[in-house]
């Protein structure tokens, strides 16, 4: 287990292009951020934010340039990394908590986890005990339940793919609570959790961030550093 000061990076983008075929999806970025920031990703349809979180995942490898993650390749962080994307990722004919006891499984030689399935099921304000097949889930739940499964890793660095789409405004602000509480809480490995999302809602994640950042055209063409809200996660 490896243990990292509150001053070291999670995410360092060193010039960072990311093309498909002759397509610049992203421009040259340089990016940096701390263990413990909560970083929101803003920009139109297009603008590249996707593929940055695919690059900092290790789905996607960088065309010019270095992605690193906790100071390594992000390839060799997955364990510390969870992300949620646009596919949820589960058993259409298995229940929630079956979901959640199953992907526990396949990490049960992992780190020490404190969350059990049934409670990363409540932390999201779903019953453990129903019995509906995720298949028959509203997709609100869907994503609720999506969110519970990434939780359930303890992961230091969580990517989330515009995790407010689809929801109505009350299962959006739970959502956003059940963030801050993975922001304040120190994870397995002691360090800082660590938040990077994409959202074309700011409203909704505004509150969270520490810092917002804005694509456009494949560059960093915005950056607003939110003092306040860094002050109350230091
Ligand atoms: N696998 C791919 N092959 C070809 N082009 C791609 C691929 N992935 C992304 N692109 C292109 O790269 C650009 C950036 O895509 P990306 O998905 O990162 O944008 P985004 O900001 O996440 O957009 P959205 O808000 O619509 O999800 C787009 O023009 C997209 O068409």
């Amino acid at each position: 287990m490896t243990s990292l000061p509150a001053s070291d990076e999670a995410v360092v983008l060193h010039r960072v292009s990311r093309l498909y075929g002759n397509f610049a999806a992203l421009r040259d970025v340089s990016l940096s951020l701390p263990a413990g920031a909560s970083v929101v990703l803003l920009g139109e349809n297009g603008a590249g934010k996707s593929t940055l979180l695919k690059l900092v995942a290790g789905l996607a490898t960088p065309s010019y340039g270095t992605v690193s993650v906790f100071g390594g390749k992000p390839i060799d962080q997955r364990h510390r990394v969870a992300t949620m994307s646009h596919a949820t990722m589960l058993y259409d004919e298995l229940t929630g908590l079956e979901n959640l006891q199953y992907f526990a499984s396949l990490h049960a030689d992992e780190a020490p986890r404190p969350l059990s399935p049934e409670q990363a099921l409540r932390d999201v304000g779903l019953d453990p005990a129903l019995p509906r097949r995720v298949g028959d889930y509203s997709q609100g739940m869907r994503q609720r339940a999506s969110l519970a499964r990434v939780l359930l890793t303890e992961p230091d660095l969580l990517l989330l793919d515009e995790p407010f789409s689809n929801l109505d405004a009350a299962s959006a602000r739970s959502m956003v609570e059940r963030l801050r509480n993975y922001l304040a809480t120190p994870s397995v490995h002691g360090t800082r959790r660590t938040l990077l999302l994409t959202t074309h809602q700011p409203e909704l994640a505004h509150p969270l961030a520490s810092l917002v950042l804005t694509l456009r055209e494949g560059r960093i063409a915005e950056r607003e550093e939110i003092s306040q809200l860094a002050a109350q996660n230091s």
